[in-house]
Formats: C-alpha cells, sequence, structure tokens
C-alpha cells in the first residue's frame, strides 16, 4: 500500500494527467483467484477522456521515434496497442494467444502470475531489422513481456521499448518505473533479467 500511494505521488509529480489514470484503475481483490490483487483498466476505458489521456502519453513519446511496428499483447494490449500505433503512422501486430492466428506461426511459451500461456505471431509480419514498440496494459512478472521480446527478436525485430499502463509494485523497480508511467525502455532489460532471458 506504501509503495503504491509512493508511485502515484511520483506519478502526479511527472504528469498531472497520470494522476487521474491511475484513479481510474480499480483493484479487485482475489481476482482470478485468491490472492491476486487484480488491476482492472475497465473502468478507465469508460472515460473517454482518461483513456485518451492514457493513450496520449503514449504518443508523446513515441511520435517521431521511427517505430515501423506496434506490436500489442492479446488480450489487454490490443485496446491501447492500434490506437498509439494509428496515431504514430506505424503498423500494428497482433501477439496472439495458441490458435487464433490462421497463417504460419512462431509461438513462445511463458510462465504467468496464475498459469502458463503461450504468444503467437504470424511469419512475416515483422521484416529483420524493423523498430518495434511492444504495448500491454499491464506488467507482473514480466513473463509476457519476455516471451513477447523473444518473438519480435527471433524475427529479427529491433525491440525498441515495452509500453505499459500499469507496474505491479511486486515487480521491483515499480516505483522509479511509475514516474515515467508506465513507458521505459529499462524495461525491456529488467524484463530480460527477471527470466534470465
Ligand atoms: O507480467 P506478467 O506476469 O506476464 O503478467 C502480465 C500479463 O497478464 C495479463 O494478461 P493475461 O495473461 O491475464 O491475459 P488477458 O489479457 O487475456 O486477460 C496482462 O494483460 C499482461 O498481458
Ligand atoms: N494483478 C494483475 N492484475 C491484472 N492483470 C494481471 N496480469 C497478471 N497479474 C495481473
Amino acid at each position: 500500500m506504501g509503495e503504491e500511494a509512493n508511485c502515484n505521488v511520483a506519478v502526479a509529480v511527472v504528469d498531472p494527467r497520470l494522476q487521474g489514470i491511475s484513479d481510474a484503475i480499480r483493484v479487485v481483490p482475489h481476482f482470478p483467484k485468491q490472492g491476486i490483487m487484480f488491476n482492472d483498466i475497465t473502468p478507465l476505458l469508460l472515460r473517454p477522456g482518461v483513456f485518451k489521456d492514457a493513450v496520449d502519453i503514449f504518443v508523446e513519446r513515441y511520435r517521431g521515434m521511427g517505430i515501423d511496428a506496434v506490436a500489442g499483447i492479446e488480450a489487454r494490449g490490443f485496446i491501447f496497442g492500434p490506437a498509439i500505433a494509428l496515431a504514430i503512422g506505424a503498423k500494428f501486430i497482433p501477439l496472439r494467444k495458441p490458435k487464433k492466428l490462421p497463417g504460419e506461426v512462431i509461438s513462445e511459451t511463458y510462465v504467468l502470475e496464475y498459469g502458463t500461456d503461450c504468444l503467437q505471431m504470424h511469419v512475416g509480419a515483422i521484416e529483420a531489422g524493423e523498430r518495434v514498440l511492444i504495448v500491454d496494459d499491464l506488467v507482473a512478472t514480466g513473463g509476457t513481456l519476455s516471451a513477447a521480446i523473444r518473438l519480435l527478436e527471433r524475427a529479427g525485430a529491433d525491440v525498441v521499448e515495452c509500453a505499459c499502463l500499469i507496474g505491479l509494485p511486486k515487480f521491483k523497480e515499480c516505483a522509479c518505473l511509475h514516474s515515467l508511467l508506465f513507458a521505459s525502455e529499462r524495461w525491456k532489460d529488467i524484463d530480460k533479467s527477471a527470466v534470465h532471458y
């Protein structure tokens, strides 16, 4: 709780929009199972001004950085990723859960807070050397982001950054990461070291 409060203070100092974003995220205890504090972004989506603030912050950061593609992680990365991609003039690549993509895919499995899963990407979605931003709503253990990075790098992409709205306090470096809300090239390195990538 103390850590969360500190994160919010840091966020508010950096950009006045961040407090509204933080306030619009609901924490639901024991969902989807006992012991998980579920960070629910759906209340934020019901407030168009706050939703726009969240997208705008990412767009302001990534516009002009030569990003060729935004890769969104199913499912909640599909909420923010396409809006960011359109605004910065990049293509959007869905990283999907198994058996959803009809074409030839490459796959990466990973461990979650509450289970295991797998991400897949269409072969040919990215070309070697293209600059990619990975987008999701939240990083907890970093397992999902790490799988996404591995998937894209296997295809020869240059992963520029990973951008998420929420970094859980349990994710060790979260307090300082929050000061950038939620978008930092440092996540890529932390993510890698967290899972021995
Ligand atoms: O940092 P990690 O420990 O890997 O967890 C983060 C991931 O967990 C959530 O997705 P989830 O797997 O619940 O799938 P969903 O978006 O389909 O609900 C969240 O949207 C991230 O993708
Ligand atoms: N605590 C959490 N809240 C929402 N999504 C999550 N994904 C993994 N952990 C989560």
